[in-house]
This record gives structure tokens, sequence and C-alpha cells, in this order.
């Protein structure tokens, strides 16, 4: 039997890694949920899986959940709250494996906390590798803690790599392995749909509805605007060590195809599956053997001779560039980045500013703001905190 912890178990990747477990309870068990103030989620979630922790880190919520577990006779479940418990809950010696799927920069230090304890990571938050990549993946190493992907594209790369790469991963060269690039598909977002000049009207509602996933309320709007494939760009960049040549990104309005390795002897592996986030999950929680899931979808033939491709033209996607090119420039400038990116869609969810002014603020906080690069996670913390204040500055103005 194998313990997790789940940083975020009240999201959308949270409830898909419990369903995985839901499916294999002779398998895996939960030690310890962690969410922020979800707690009538979360009371579900414990009656449903008794874990031995749940923690809140709101410390009002965590009361709540105390109140309503002991309403529910779940006596023998302890609440905590606040970070430096969820801290300890991601490297407490009793758990195995960590689900890191808390949304933001928030997830960034219970997830260290998990990859200097050595745990089995299943990486679903992408701002870690964004904001942090390279100390991320250096730290991985000294701790010998295994890193497995969970966002769908680099879940599907990681499936197409030589084991070797697999077993190293982030520290060899593709090239040497004889892979020439890696694409990551994109949906193309909003923007496939809706034409340049509606997209200043666009809400919230609209944003979050994204054609193929069902997703949390950041990512979806990541991914209407196309920041989530300028993200995922980042996260390549790192979990693969590839250099900017070596990734590629195409659009694939479908969302079968989730990635392709391109070999040098001309061998192309493509991944596909269903837009059902359980897939990476069971695969990364099961590696390196497989387990059954109940089939959420099937892919028909004729959805196979539906599946379209196009060359993406990134300056029509001004997120998408920016992330590019702060990738180019240095690590602070992709802290900044997320911070102000962070910043903005949650000024467009509340409708403080509109869906084309997002890029606009990105922009100005990385003009504005110029920073060395972090050696540790305080400076990472440092330079996310002077972005975040200046995004605030903007969106109130
Ligand atoms: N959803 C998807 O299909 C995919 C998601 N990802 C990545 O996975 C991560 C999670 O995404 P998703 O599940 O969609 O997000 P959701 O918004 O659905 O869930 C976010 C989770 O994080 C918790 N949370 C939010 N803020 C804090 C905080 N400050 N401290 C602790 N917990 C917090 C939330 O708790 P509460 O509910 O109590 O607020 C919730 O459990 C993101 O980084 C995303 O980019 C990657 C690929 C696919
Ligand atoms: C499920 C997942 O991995 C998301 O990151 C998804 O990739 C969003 O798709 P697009 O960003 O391509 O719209
Ligand atoms: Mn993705």
């Amino acid at each position: 039997m194998q313990s997790l912890t789940i940083l975020g178990s009240t999201g959308s990747i949270g409830k898909a890694t419990l369903s995985v477990i839901q499916q294999h309870t002779d398998k895996f068990f939960v030690y310890a949920l962690i969410a922020k103030n979800n707690v009538s989620v979360m009371t579900e979630q414990c009656i449903m899986v008794r874990p031995k922790f749940a923690c809140m880190i709101c410390e009002d919520s965590a009361k709540k959940l105390k109140k309503n577990l002991i309403t529910a006779g779940k006596h023998n479940i302890e609440v905590l709250s606040g970070s430096i418990n969820a801290c300890e809950l991601a490297a407490i010696d009793d758990v195995d494996m960590v689900m890191s799927a808390i949304v933001g920069i928030a997830g960034l230090k219970p997830t260290f906390s998990a990859l200097r304890a050595g745990k089995k990571i299943l990486l679903a938050n992408k701002e870690i590798l964004v904001t942090c990549g390279k100390l991320f993946m250096q730290e991985s190493r000294r701790y010998h803690s295994c890193i497995l992907p969970i966002d769908s594209e680099h879940n599907a790369i990681f499936q197409n790599l030589p084991v070797t790469c697999q077993k190293n991963l982030g520290h060899l060269s593709i090239s040497e392995y004889g892979i020439s690039r890696i694409v990551l598909t994109a949906s193309g977002g909003i923007f496939f749909k809706i034409p340049q000049e509606k997209l200043a009207t666009i809400t919230p509602e609209q944003a979050c509805v994204h054609p193929n996933w069902s997703m949390g309320r950041k990512i979806s709007v990541d991914s209407a605007t196309m920041m989530n494939k300028g993200l995922e760009y980042i996260e390549a960049r790192h979990l693969f060590n590839a250099a900017p040549h070596e990734i590629e990104i195409l659009l694939h309005p479908q969302s079968i195809v989730h990635a392709m390795v391109y070999y040098k002897d001309g061998n192309i592996l493509a991944h596909l599956a269903p837009p059902d986030m359980t897939i990476p999950i069971a695969y990364a929680m099961a590696y390196p053997n497989r387990i059954k899931l109940k089939p959420s979808s099937n892919i028909s033939v004729d959805c196979f001779n539906k599946l379209s491709f196009y060359q993406l033209d990134n300056q029509k996607y001004p997120c998408l560039q920016l992330a590019i090119d702060a990738d180019n420039c240095s690590q602070a400038a992709t802290i900044i980045l997320n911070a102000a990116n962070e910043v903005a869609v949650e000024a467009f969810l509340n409708r403080m500013i509109s869906f084309t002014a997002i890029p606009n603020i990105i922009r100005h906080v990385l003009d504005k703001i110029n920073l060395d690069d972090p050696n540790n996670i305080e400076d990472v913390l440092y330079i996310d905190q002077k972005a975040r204040e200046k995004a605030i500055s903007i969106c109130i103005e």
C-alpha cells in the first residue's frame, strides 16, 4: 500500500486524484488532505476517504471542518491549520507520495518540503517550475526525490522518453538520447474561436469554459490567454532540460494528441488519450507499472479522422510570447511574469480589468521591475512579492 498527501485536494486535480485512489483502495490510501478554505468539499472528502490528517490553511476554516467532522462522527481525523502544518504533512515519514496540486506559487513551500524529504512528487503545479525550475530540479537530485509530471502534455512527453531520461529527469541531454525536439500541443484557447476584436469583452464565465478540459478557474483563464502554453514551455525547459530550439508548440484544437517526441532517426512518438486528468494521474501514481481506470470516454474512429494541427504564430498570442521572452531573459523575469499573471488573472476574475488587459499588465510589471536571479526560495518569494505589489497597484489604478 502506498500513502499520499494531497496538496490542493479540493481542486480539480485533487478531486481527480481521489477518484483514482477510490478505484484502487487496495494500492493507495490517503494520509493527509490539504486545502485553503473550502470547508464543504473538504468535509465530504474526509468522510469519503477518512485521512489521518486534514489541514486547512485558513484557521477559521479548520475550526468549521473540525465541527463538521465531529457532527459526522469522524472523531479520529486530526484537523490542523496553517502552512507550517501543510509543509510538515508533505514531508512526514509515513507518506510515500505527494500530489502537488495547490494552484499558483502558494504551492511552492509545501512542495519543496516534500522534495527535501525525498518523496515521490506528482507534480501538477506548473508555477513552481516557472518560478524556480533550476532550484527545484537541482534539489530533486540532491534529495533523491522522484518527480512525475502530471500536466497532460508533460506527462505525455515523459511517457515517450527513453527510460534513462525518465530515471534522470531534467539532468541529461535529450539530444544525446536521440531526441531532436519535443512538441507540446495547444488547444488554442478562446483565440481559436473568437475574433480578435471581440476579446476585450470576454467575461470570466466565458473564459473559464475550456472546449475540452474541466479545470480550475486560474488555469482555465491561462489557457484562454495562452499563458498556460507559455508556462508549459518554461515547465518543459526545466523538466526535460530542453533548449529553446528543442521545444515546439503546435495548435491542436481537439486535445487528443497531448505531445509528440521527435527522434533523430525519423521516428515520432505521439501520445493520445481522452482529455481526462485521471489518466496522467493514474499513470504517475502507478509508475513504472500501469493500472486499470474506468474509461471516462473513448476515442472513436470518427474522432481520429477529425484530428487537426496548425502551425502557431507566437506574435498572435501576447501572453505566450511574454513567457518565452521572460524565459530567454532570466529566472527573475519568469518569477515576475508569474506573479503579474496571477494578480492580473485574479483581477480579471473579479471583474476589475478586461481580458485583453492581462498581457498589458504583465508587460508593464516586467518593464518596471529589474531584480537579480534568486539563489534560494526566500529570494524567489521576495521577487514574487515585489512583482505582485507592482501588479496590484496597476490593477487598482
Ligand atoms: N486542472 C487541471 O486539469 C490541471 C491543472 N494543472 C495545475 O495544477 C494546479 C491545480 O490546478 P486546479 O486543480 O485546476 O486548481 P483549482 O483551483 O481547481 O484548485 C486549487 C487547489 O489549491 C488550493 N489552494 C488555493 N490556494 C491555496 C493556498 N494559498 N494554500 C493552500 N492551498 C491552496 C485550493 O483550496 P480551496 O479549494 O480550499 O481554495 C484547491 O484545493 C495548478 O497549478 C494548475 O496549473 C496542470 C494541468 C492540468
Ligand atoms: C489538462 C492540461 O494539461 C491543461 O494544461 C491543458 O493543457 C489546457 O489546454 P490548453 O492550454 O492547450 O488549452
Ligand atoms: Mn497542460
